[in-house]
């Protein structure tokens, strides 16, 4: 990517978008575009439109969605998979039809399924039931990558997909009811130890240790992998 692409970073205010963000701007990326939720609903396919028209934008990072832990996934199955196909399928077409140069699609590691065979190979995917509490949310992501791929094929365009496990950094969601597991613990029992309270209440069976720890992706690498491939991949 040359240093004043125009880049365009959807969803710069949250975990991976703000540490996208932060990274590019560290390599010294000078042409960086972005839009908060109120000034560009991106489930609104022809405000989209419109702002790829005005904004051209030469690559795209597309980390805006529809986020949440286990309990939110469960409680709002609707929201999570209308809000991300909206999204996700509005931002892709326009960089199809506005010439994107190339554009980074936020999967997540939820799209294998649930009792897959570890270490998850690319393979694996659609090869058997996905976790139920995000299995909408999931689908999503997997239509995600299939559109990618599908544009990719019959028009030629380079838009490539990653499955970053749970994540957990700076401009993460604290809020107890919506996070993922990491935040809330830290938030517990932060909590928990300035009040002097004797007890920490954890969700589930307490079993799930060895997950617990795969899952602790720190966030700072993941975001720099995302930008490397987006340089990597185009240097080839
Ligand atoms: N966090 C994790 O553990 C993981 C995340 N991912 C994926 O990575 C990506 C980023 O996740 P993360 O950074 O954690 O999410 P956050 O919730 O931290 O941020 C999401 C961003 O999306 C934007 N957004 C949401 N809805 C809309 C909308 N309708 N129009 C425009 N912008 C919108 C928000 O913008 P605003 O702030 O302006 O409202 C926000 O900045 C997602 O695709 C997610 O599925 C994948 C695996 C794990
Ligand atoms: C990356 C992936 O992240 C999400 O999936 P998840 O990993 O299941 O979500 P989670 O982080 O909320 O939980 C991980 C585990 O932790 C346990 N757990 C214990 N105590 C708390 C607790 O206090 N809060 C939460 N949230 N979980 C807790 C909880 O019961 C579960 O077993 C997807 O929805 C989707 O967003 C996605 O893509």
């Amino acid at each position: 990517m040359e240093k004043s692409a125009n880049i365009y970073i959807a969803g710069h205010r949250g975990l991976v978008g703000s540490a996208i963000k932060r990274r590019l701007e560290q390599l010294g990326y000078t042409n960086l575009v972005y839009q908060t939720s109120k000034e560009l609903d991106l489930r609104n396919q022809r405000a989209v439109e419109e702002f790829f028209r005005a904004a051209g934008p030469h690559y795209v990072f597309l980390a805006a969605a529809r986020v949440g832990g286990i309990q939110a996934n469960n409680t709002y199955p609707a929201e999570f998979i209308y809000e991300n196909l909206a999204i996700q399928t509005n931002v892709i077409h326009a960089a199809h039809r506005h010439g994107v140069k190339k554009l980074l699609f936020l999967g997540s590691s939820c799209i294998y399924p649930k009792f897959t065979p570890q270490p998850i190979k690319e393979e694996y995917l659609l090869g058997g039931q996905l976790e139920p509490t995000n299995e909408p949310y999931a689908i999503a992501k997997i239509a995600g990558i299939k559109m990618c791929q599908a544009y990719n094929r019959q028009y030629g365009t380079r838009f490539i997909s990653v499955m970053p496990t749970n994540l957990y950094g700076p401009n993460d969601n604290f809020d107890l009811a919506n996070s993922h597991v990491m935040p809330a613990l830290i938030r517990k029992f932060h909590e928990a130890k300035r009040e002097n309270r004797p007890t920490v209440t954890v969700w589930g069976t307490g079993t799930p240790e060895g997950n617990f720890c795969m899952w602790m992706t720190w966030q700072m690498p993941a975001c720099s992998s995302c930008s490397i491939i987006m340089t990597v991949k185009l240097s080839t």
